[in-house]
């Protein structure tokens, strides 16, 4: 490992999204991969990584749950986060053609992403979740495999020798991933960019106080991006009176920075109304391109 570079983990093998997501975040940095989204936060948590880059949402498959989850149970910092334009490949043994494929292997987001195209390409194969993209690339090329065909990136492609039966069948050519970098302490965000925060909370038992939260937002004119919410693990269900409700805890990020006066007011009010509070992150927003 060069010790003067950057180390960054990601989850999948080399020709993952997550890698190239990994190299947009931080250029010339050194990759590191992990079998799994955990392995990742531990990797940066025992220093055998400097950050990790973690898918979180994509355009077109929704929210990556895991990650959200294991935000709360890890205590890593958002120190940015970079939008990737995902561009996927049919890929299968050279030689195979697309008559010859019963089986379509690939990340669960990614068969998500092509669901649609797959139909239409008149496929007659099963779809099967593996790990990730480029895993399942690899997987076809170590084992001769001829009836199944990958979906991953042209780089997979190159990196595993596998031939491209169809390019860009994700089912809207906008298909884009959003990922965070996670990094073990907090980092002031630079003055000059637009900043975004990630907050995640739980609402006081029997406050029906959402709506209030979102007024907290609201009049001061802050922009909430994106509003999550999972199963509250340590108490999933409240019975009041007859009625269960399922508990939840709530990720929103809103587009302003925790230090200035509107963002740390709105978090002040927030937190009349709820039992837990957390900031995840406040760094510099990607706001894309127009090409992507
Ligand atoms: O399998 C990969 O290549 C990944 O990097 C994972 C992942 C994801 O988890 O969403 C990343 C980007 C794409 O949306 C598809 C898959």
């Amino acid at each position: 490992m060069d010790a003067q570079k950057l180390h960054v983990a990601y989850q999948g093998v080399p020709g993952a999204y997550s890698e190239a997501a990994a190299g947009k975040a931080c250029p010339n940095c050194e990759t590191i991969p992990c079998d799994q989204f955990e392995t990742a936060f531990q990797s940066v948590e025992n220093r055998i990584a400097d950050l990790a880059v973690l898918p979180i949402e994509n355009s077109l498959g929704g929210s990556i749950h895991r990650n959200y989850d294991l935000l709360l149970r890890h205590t890593l910092h958002i120190i940015g986060e970079v939008q990737l334009p995902v561009h996927h490949c049919l890929l299968a043994f050279p030689g195979v053609r697309s008559e010859s494929v019963r089986r379509v292997i690939s990340h669960p987001q990614a068969l998500a992403q092509c669901e649609q195209t797959l139909t239409k390409l008149g496929l007659n194969a099963a779809r099967e979740a593996v790990d990730d993209t480029a895993g399942a690339a690899e997987h076809i090329a170590l084992n001769n495999v001829r009836d199944t065909a990958a979906i991953a990136s042209a780089r997979a492609a190159e990196l595993y020798g596998l031939e491209i039966l169809a390019n860009g069948i994700q089912d809207d050519s906008r298909n884009v991933t959003r990922f965070v970098v996670l990094a073990r302490d907090p980092v002031i965000p630079p003055a000059d960019r637009p900043l975004k925060t990630s907050i995640v909370f739980a609402l006081e038992k029997g406050t029906p106080a959402l709506f209030k939260v979102l007024a907290a937002f609201a009049v001061r004119n802050i922009n909430l991006t994106k509003i999550e919410s999972r199963p509250h693990r340590s108490c999933p269900i409240r019975v009041a009176e007859t009625v269960k409700r399922f508990e939840y805890v709530f990720y929103v990020d809103f587009e302003a920075s925790m230090a200035e006066q509107r963002g740390e007011e709105a978090m002040a009010e927030l937190q009349e109304y709820t039992s837990f509070f957390r900031v995840l992150g406040c760094y510099p927003m990607d706001i894309g391109h127009k090409s992507a």
